[in-house]
């Protein structure tokens, strides 16, 4: 059974996961003021997934388990269960509600609800029926989808639309502080839809920065964030970068059963960068037929999202730009990306580190590549010491 380390004001706490009764945190008057949020009743979604069953789970994070339901009007709902054990989930309960049902974008998800009752702390979601960017392209030979490059374009852009849109467009500014593969997620039409608010944090108007406790997903965290705390929107577009490059490759940004030169799709793409052979590393399943000029530039957009130093890398609105063809990625100078090996290191070492941090290991069946053949590049959520948020 895993183990959460956990600090407060400086003492450490270590708790068995699931060991302690149900304890949510959230009351019905926090949401009952909640705009744009329609409160359903646990019978209500009880019948709508046919008492929870497991012919109806359609995926599990880090806080709960995810239901296909058939809402009373016969819409289709994706259903997610916020663990009761989990406090750490009550919190980003309280935070995705409220952040989500503010915005409203082509590119991210839509909430229809949430549910508060007794123990029970259940949000309501449009299903989209093509699920994760890392269940489907990341996720091995299980998708039927083609993701050819027509495809894998508009997928980019409008995830850079939807980033774009909380980064610029929003007041306050949202930095989401988890845009991975498995927060992608795509409706019918293939057009992606961020997910997951429940790290979001609104930037305060005037503020450098916010130092915050790290929580993300390793292998997106951009370099200063995950060795300072100090996040910023910059933070970001690093993830982004790297979505990015798994997009165009195909291939997920760790993967432990390649050689160690290859195991960092970001390491691997820089040297591909400096030896000019950056077109060797496009997806093969595309089999050749891609646009040459745009997949090479969209590699060049991600090395310039994952720059060392955040202001050198573009914003949000820059990158949509550079991803449409209405601003030249040439103009622009392409140094070595942040901190790669250093970055992985905190994952090999997570065991050395456990009395500082707080670590949340994904569950399985949803990390990027573990559903497929790949299992080493599963990625990890986590918290770490810099707890000021
Ligand atoms: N609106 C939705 N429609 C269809 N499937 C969904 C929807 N929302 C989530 N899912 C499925 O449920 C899975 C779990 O989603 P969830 O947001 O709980 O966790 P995650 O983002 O995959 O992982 P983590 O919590 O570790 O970040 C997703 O990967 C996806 O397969």
């Amino acid at each position: 059974m895993p183990f959460i380390v956990t600090y407060n004001l400086g003492a450490v706490y270590i708790r068995k996961k699931h060991s302690q009764p149900p304890k949510s945190g959230v009351d019905i008057e926090e949401v009952s003021g909640i705009q744009n949020a329609k409160l359903y009743s646990y019978r209500e979604l009880q019948v709508a997934t046919e008492n929870f069953s497991l012919a109806n789970k359609v995926g599990e994070g880090g806080f709960g388990i995810v239901y296909k339901g058939k809402l009373k009007d016969d819409t289709l709902a994706a259903i997610k269960v916020l663990s009761a054990y989990s406090r750490q989930g009550a919190k980003q309960f309280l935070t995705e509600l409220n952040v989500i049902s503010e915005v409203e974008h082509e590119n991210l998800v839509k909430l229809y609800g949430c549910c508060v009752e007794g123990d029970h702390r259940i949000l309501v979601y449009p299903y989209l029926e093509n699920n994760s960017l890392a269940q489907t392209l990341l996720g091995g030979s299980h998708s039927s989808i083609q993701f050819d490059w027509g495809t894998r374009r508009k997928i980019c852009i409008g995830v850079a639309r939807g980033l774009a849109y909380l980064h610029e467009e929003v007041r306050p500014h949202i930095i989401h502080r988890d845009i991975k593969a498995s927060n992608i997620l795509l409706d019918e039409d293939l057009t992606p839809k961020i997910a997951d608010f429940g790290l979001a944090k609104l930037v305060p108007p005037n503020a450098t920065h916010i130092s915050t406790r790290v929580a993300g997903t390793v292998g997106y965290l951009a370099p200063e964030y995950a060795l300072q705390g100090r996040v910023t929107r910059k933070a970001d577009i690093y993830g982004f970068g790297i979505l990015l490059l798994e997009i165009v490759c195909g291939r997920c940004n760790t993967n432990k059963k390649l050689p160690l030169a290859d195991q960092y799709l970001l390491e691997t793409v820089w040297n591909a960068y400096e030896s000019g052979k950056l077109l060797e590393l496009v997806d093969v399943s595309m089999g050749g037929d891609f646009d040459v000029e745009e997949a090479s530039r969209y590699m060049k957009i991600g090395l310039l999202c994952t720059q060392d130093l955040p202001n050198t890398r573009p914003s949000m609105s820059n990158i949509v730009k550079l991803l449409t063809g209405e601003a030249d990625v040439d103009d622009m100078k392409v140094s070595r990306p942040g901190l790669i090996a250093e970055l992985m290191g905190i994952r090999e070492n997570r065991k050395d580190m456990s009395n500082d941090a707080l670590f949340t290991e994904s569950s399985p069946e949803n990390d990027t590549c573990l559903s497929s053949q790949d299992a080493s590049c599963a990625t990890m959520t986590f918290a770490s010491i810099y707890d000021r948020s």
